[in-house]
């Protein structure tokens, strides 16, 4: 009955391995678990987008992608480019209330980032999370320039009354550097909260045992894993500690 909409920092982040990391977990709880991919751009007729990637990452049998645009550009752009009526978020928010009401869990992975806008009114992903009144999961990356990014989306979240289900770093690298090491106590700060998984890169490459298995090493209870924010900093040479800083995302009146 629950919907859960994933966001990023941007494109690019990793928002479809950690949509596919959460759903793996729900799945594999034998919880009733649906995808859906509001608007796939940069994919032509016949290629595989995201809400493939994550029926094959997954094993789960219901993903949906509601609209497809060939180029890859923002959704509003690309259908209007395309010819194409854009999505409409106010029958898809209709559509995703009905869905939940049969599933468990209904995953919800956005284009871009949060305020990529899906029609020509400005309608975005943000707007479609309001109509559900469904919590937002923020993936962000490691790497410098992360800070600023997660802190504005944080905060066009708080603007919007849109409540944070956590903020995950999605493409964790093999060899962290000075910045990716700082950065995973420094988002903490800026989250006000520990982060709710770090998925290693190279997950999408795996099969579905062993990504079902890593998605559970990489998420936080929260969603439906056991990683701890602090164990792994702790784990990570050189990563520094939580700073007491006040809680970025609050929008001050
Ligand atoms: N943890 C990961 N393991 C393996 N590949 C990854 C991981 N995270 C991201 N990638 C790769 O990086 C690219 C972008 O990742 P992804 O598709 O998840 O981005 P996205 O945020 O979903 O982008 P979009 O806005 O297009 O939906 C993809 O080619 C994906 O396979
Ligand atoms: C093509 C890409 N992979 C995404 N599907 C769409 C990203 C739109 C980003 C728009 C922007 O913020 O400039
Ligand atoms: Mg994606």
């Amino acid at each position: 009955m629950s919907i859960l909409v994933v966001t990023g920092t941007g494109t690019e982040v990793g928002k479809t391995v950690v949509t596919a990391a959460v759903a793996a977990l729900a799945h594999g709880r034998g919880a009733p678990v649906t995808v859906v991919k509001a608007a796939q751009t940069g994919v032509g007729p016949g290629e595989l987008g995201d809400a493939d990637l994550i029926r094959d990452l997954t094993g789960v049998g219901e993903v949906h992608e509601l609209a497809r645009y060939p180029e890859p550009l923002a959704p509003a752009t690309a259908a209007r480019r395309a010819g194409l009526p854009p999505l409409d978020l106010v029958a898809t928010a209709d559509m995703l209330t009905r869905l939940a009401a049969d599933h468990r869990l209904v995953l919800v992975e956005g284009a871009g980032g949060l305020l990529v806008r899906y029609d020509d009114d400005g309608r975005t992903l943000a707007d479609l999370a309001r109509l559900l009144r469904a919590p937002v999961l923020v993936v962000t990356r490691a790497a410098l320039g992360t800070l600023n990014d997660t802190a504005l989306t944080l905060e066009a979240l708080a603007h919007r009354g849109l409540e944070p289900a956590g903020v995950v770093i999605g493409s964790w690298p093999t060899s962290p550097g000075l910045a990716e090491r700082a950065n995973l106590a420094d988002l903490e700060t800026v989250a006000g909260r520990p982060l709710a998984g770090v998925v290693p890169a190279g997950a999408g490459l795996l099969d579905r045992v062993g990504f079902r298995e890593l998605a559970r090493r990489s998420l936080a209870p929260s969603l439906g894993g056991t990683f701890d924010s602090a164990a792994f900093r702790a784990s990570v040479p050189d990563a520094t500690s939580v700073s007491r800083a006040p809680r970025a995302g609050r929008v001050r009146q």
